[in-house]
C-alpha cells in the first residue's frame, strides 16, 4: 500500500499520471509489472559480477534479461516525453517533464531526451521505495509504543483543533514536532539506505587510524553508526524525545545521517520529510489503528521488527495491521454523500 502511495505521489509529479488503483489502464498494468521487476533486479548482486565465469556459464541470460527490461523501461519513460512534447494529457504544463521540455529549447544541448530519461528513472529508484518503507517502519514502530502514538495523536489533534479539517502540509506540518521526532527516530534505527551508496576515494587519506587509498570503493554503515552506545543513550530503544530541542550537537543529541551527508547527499531529503510526514499525520489523525491477532495467539504480539534484505532497507514480515475511520472521516464521507 506505501509502495502504491509513494508510486502514485512520483508519477503525479513526474508526468501527471496515477497508476496504482486504475487497474482497468492497460498501460498501468504494464507500468506496475516493471517495477515489480525493476525493484527485484535493484535490490539484488549478480555474482557473475564477482566471479565473472558464472556469467560464461548462465550464457549470458542474467545480462540479456537485464538488457531488455531496460529497453523496455526506456521505450515507457520515451513514451511519456512524448506524450508531454504532444501536450496530451493535462495541459496544465506543470509536471516535471513539462518544464524539463521547456528547459529542452533553451539549452538543447543538456538537456536531452537522454538527461530526462536519467532524471525520471533516478526518482523511481530512489524517491519511492525509501519512503515507503520508512512509513512502513514508523507505523511499526508506533504500533509497538501505543503511549507514542497517542501523544502523536494529540499533538495532531490539538494542531487542528475542533476545526474537523485534515492536516496542511504548509499550514500544520512545521509545527508538528514530535511528529517529526517520529520520524527522525524511525530513520536513526531503520535507515532506508543503511549503507547509504557507494562512494570511492578522490586521494589517500588516513581516517581513524586506517589508510585508505584512492580509488577505494567506501561504504558507510549509517545503520551501525545510528545505534552506537557510545554515540547514543539507550541506542537501541525508539524514543522520538531524544530528539526534543531539534537535535545536532548544540543540543546535546546527535543527528542521525539517514541521507548521507556533503555534496553527494539525498537531494531528495526535504521532499522525503514530506511525503512521509503528511502521510504518516494523515493516518494517525484519520484511524485508529491495531495490530491483528492471528487466530493461534493468546495475547497480542508485538510486531516482528526483524530486517529482510533488499537495495532499501524492508521489513522482513510485512507488516499487517487493522484500522478504524476516526470522527474525521466519518464526518468527510457524510458530508461527501
Ligand atoms: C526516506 C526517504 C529517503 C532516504 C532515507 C534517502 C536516502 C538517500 C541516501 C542515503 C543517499 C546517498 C547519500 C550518500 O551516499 O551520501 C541518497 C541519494 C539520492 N537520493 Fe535519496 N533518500 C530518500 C528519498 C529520496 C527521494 C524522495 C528522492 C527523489 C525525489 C531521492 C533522490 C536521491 C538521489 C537522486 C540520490 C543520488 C544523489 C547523488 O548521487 O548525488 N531520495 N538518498
Amino acid at each position: 500500500m506505501f509502495q502504491d502511495l509513494t508510486f502514485n505521489n512520483m508519477m503525479r509529479m513526474i508526468a501527471g499520471k496515477r497508476y496504482y488503483g486504475e487497474d482497468q489502464l492497460e498501460e498501468a498494468e504494464r507500468f506496475k509489472e516493471m517495477m515489480v521487476e525493476v525493484m527485484g533486479y535493484a535490490g539484488a548482486s549478480s555474482n557473475a559480477d564477482f566471479l565473472p565465469v558464472l556469467n560464461w556459464l548462465d550464457g549470458g541470460r542474467f545480462e540479456r534479461k537485464l538488457a531488455g527490461l531496460s529497453r523496455r523501461l526506456d521505450e515507457f519513460m520515451q513514451r511519456l516525453i512524448d506524450e508531454r512534447r504532444r501536450g496530451s494529457g493535462s495541459n496544465d504544463n506543470t509536471t516535471m517533464i513539462d518544464h524539463l521540455l521547456s528547459l529542452q529549447k533553451s539549452q538543447p544541448e543538456y538537456y536531452s531526451d537522454q538527461i530526462i530519461k536519467g532524471i525520471i528513472q533516478i526518482m523511481l529508484l530512489a524517491g519511492t521505495d525509501t519512503s515507503a518503507v520508512t512509513l512502513e517502519w514508523a507505523m511499526s514502530n508506533l504500533l509497538n509504543h501505543p503511549e507514542i502514538l497517542r501523544k502523536a495523536r494529540d499533538e495532531i489533534d490539538a494542531q487542528i483543533g475542533e476545526e474537523g479539517r485534515m492536516v496542511d502540509e504548509v499550514l500544520d506540518l512545521p509545527k508538528l514536532h514530535y511528529l517529526q521526532n517520529v520520524i527522525t527516530e524511525t530513520l536513526r534505527l531503520y535507515p532506508s539506505a543503511p549503507l547509504l551508496v557507494p562512494h570511492s576515494s578522490s586521494r589517500d587519506f588516513t581516517l581513524g587510524g586506517y589508510h585508505v587509498p584512492r580509488n577505494t570503493m567506501l561504504l558507510v554503515n549509517a545503520w551501525a553508526i545510528h545505534r552506537d552506545p557510545r554515540v547514543w543513550a539507550d541506542s537501541t530503544s525508539f524514543k522520538p524525545e531524544r530528539f526534543e530541542g531539534g537535535g545536532g550537537d548544540e543540543h546535546g543529541c546527535p543527528k542521525p545521517i539517514p541521507f548521507g551527508m556533503g555534496r553527494r547527499a539525498c537531494p531528495g531529503a526535504g521532499l522525503a520529510q514530506r511525503v512521509v510526514g503528511l502521510t504518516l499525520a494523515s493516518l494517525i489523525q484519520c484511524f485508529e489503528w491495531e495490530k491483528v491477532v492471528e487466530e493461534d495467539e493468546e495475547e497480542e504480539e508485538d510486531i516482528d521488527m526483524a530486517e529482510g534484505t533488499g537495495l532499501t532497507m524492508p521489513k522482513l514480515i510485512p507488516l499487517q495491521l487493522n484500522c478504524r475511520p476516526r470522527p474525521i472521516i466519518i464526518h468527510k464521507l457524510v458530508l461527501a454523500a
